[in-house]
């Protein structure tokens, strides 16, 4: 199960985009973390109402889960913003890695504004940025700059791939 990658960050940072591009590259399955919220929680974020710890709580067990059924590796995509819902996927998935979207809150803003038919609310995204605990310093994640194009997203993170040891779990 070492082998599993997260693509993480806030709404509109680029986790479907590059996390289709990465499981292509490295032959890996993909799990979509948005297609795994209840209805309640997705009904929660349209409305613009913020999700709670206890929310995210059954969500990312299940994607735990989805990791374990996955035992060549995966690469799941969520947001993963506490330290403690990463702690939460490490726990189902040891030696998990983690890519990190680095994007400014005006340019998430401006993405997630542009997308009409979307669950999420654009108003939303400040409560994404208040959530945020940045990754940078835990074992086995890479930060990368979110507007950089996706092409050079994905050999950076298969690079990465390549010469990173796997965390201590
Ligand atoms: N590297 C990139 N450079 C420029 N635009 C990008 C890049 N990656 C994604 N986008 C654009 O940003 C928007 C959000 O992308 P995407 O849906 O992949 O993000 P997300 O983090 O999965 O969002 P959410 O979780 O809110 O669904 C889309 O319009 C997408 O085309
Ligand atoms: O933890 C969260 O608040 C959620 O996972 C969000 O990040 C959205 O699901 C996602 O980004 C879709 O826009």
């Amino acid at each position: 199960m070492g082998s599993s990658i997260v693509i993480m960050g806030v709404s509109g940072c680029g986790k479907s985009s590059l996390g289709a591009a990465v499981a292509r590259a490295e032959v890996l399955p993909l799990i979509e973390g948005d297609d795994h919220h209840s209805e309640q929680s997705r009904s929660k974020m349209s409305q613009g109402i913020a999700l709670t710890d206890e929310d995210r709580d059954g969500w990312l067990t299940l994607l735990g889960e989805q990791l374990g059924a996955s035992p060549n590796g995966a690469v799941l995509t969520c947001s993963a913003l506490k330290h403690k819902y990463r702690e939460h996927l490490r726990a189902a998935s040891p030696g998990l890695r983690f890519v990190f979207l680095d994007l400014t809150r005006e340019e998430a803003q401006a993405r997630v504004s542009s997308r009409s038919a979307h669950f999420f609310s654009a108003s939303l995204v400040d409560s994404q940025f208040a959530a945020l605990e940045s990754p940078v310093g835990e074992p086995g994640v890479l930060r990368v700059d979110a507007t950089a194009p996706l092409g050079e997203l994905q050999s950076q993170v298969s690079d990465w791939l390549k010469t990173v040891a796997l965390p201590q779990s």
